[in-house]
């Protein structure tokens, strides 16, 4: 397993387990937004605290600055003892770019008023605690497909019991999404993909596809197509990708049933892993095995 592999996974588990975390603690929080039904792009259907804006930039970010500082120690192979001052120029320079980034996120959180001051701060700190535990966490690298569907369906069954049993004592989570409704001032700003229970499906469909797209790599591994070692290979692999990935973000499914509407948002999500992490590399090398193969002849 390389580095530049840990790191992919790491930010993907960062993001997921972060999201899932806030859509948990804005249930338990309960809290109020300010006039965010005035936006379009604030109309949103969960409740404030905390952001959850704030909360996935500063997980992710917090992941990619890291493991960026961690990657070039490794790249300058240098000790801890002896450390340049260009990589301490450039670890200031990335806190620093990251810093901005959370204060540009909080800031247009705050302004557009979707949120207190405390909700986007709130956000912030728990990304941060988020990705600093992912750090420390070393079975995610190594997770069998098994252990990917086990914690999938953990999530989701926790989510959605909490949801339950707080309905069966007469509390109902989704009380935000009936105010968005009488409030927002086009009924086309309510989004069904930025409720709640979308949100959750999408992160168990990214969590499912990633631990389907890494075994199905494995799989592809063990069968003679290593795809790692071609810079043009790989260059293809990611042009393909991002190209297929634009395609799959353009597709949308009616709103009108909402359980096939967040089964399918589930389905996209998972695909969106799987096309980058194992069909695509699989099939271009497949392609480039068979036409080296043909040429050798
Ligand atoms: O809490 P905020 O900053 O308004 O963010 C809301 C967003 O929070 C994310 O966690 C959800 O995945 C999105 O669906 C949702 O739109």
């Amino acid at each position: 397993m390389d580095l530049l592999h840990n790191i992919g996974v790491k930010l993907i588990w960062v993001a997921v387990l972060g999201d899932w975390l806030n859509l948990v603690l804005k249930w338990v929080l309960f809290g109020e937004r300010l006039y965010w039904w005035q936006f379009s792009i604030a109309c949103e259907t969960g409740p404030g605290s905390p952001s959850g804006h704030a909360m996935g930039s500063a997980g992710v970010g917090y992941v990619m600055v890291t493991s960026e500082t961690s990657k070039e120690n490794h790249c300058f192979n240098i000790t801890h003892l002896r450390v340049t001052s260009a990589f301490r120029c450039l670890q200031l320079m990335l806190w620093m770019l990251l810093g901005l980034v959370e204060l540009l996120v909080c800031m247009s959180r705050v302004y557009l008023a979707a949120h207190f001051p405390h909700q986007v701060i709130s956000g912030v700190i728990s990304g941060i605690i988020v990705a600093e535990i992912f750090s420390r966490v070393q079975w995610i690298y190594s997770a069998s497909l098994k252990k990917y569907v086990c914690v999938t369906l953990y999530l989701l069954f926790f989510a959605v019991g909490l949801y339950v049993l707080l309905k069966a004592v007469g509390v109902d989570l989704l009380w935000i999404l009936a105010k968005a409704q009488k409030w927002c001032i086009s009924p086309d700003w309510v989004l069904l993909d930025s409720t709640p229970f979308a949100s959750l499906l999408r992160n168990m469909g990214t969590l499912f596809g990633l631990g389907l797209g890494l075994h199905l790599s494995g799989y592809n591994e063990t069968a003679g197509r290593k795809h790692s070692s071609s810079i043009s290979i790989r260059t293809g692999c990611i042009g393909v990708s991002l190209v297929l990935l634009q395609l799959l973000d353009k597709m949308t499914s009616s709103s009108s049933n909402q359980l096939l509407f967040y089964l399918l948002s589930f389905c996209k999500s998972a695909v969106a892993l799987v096309l980058p992490t194992a069909l695509v590399p699989g099939v271009i090398c497949w392609i480039s095995s068979k036409s080296k193969h043909e040429k050798d002849m």
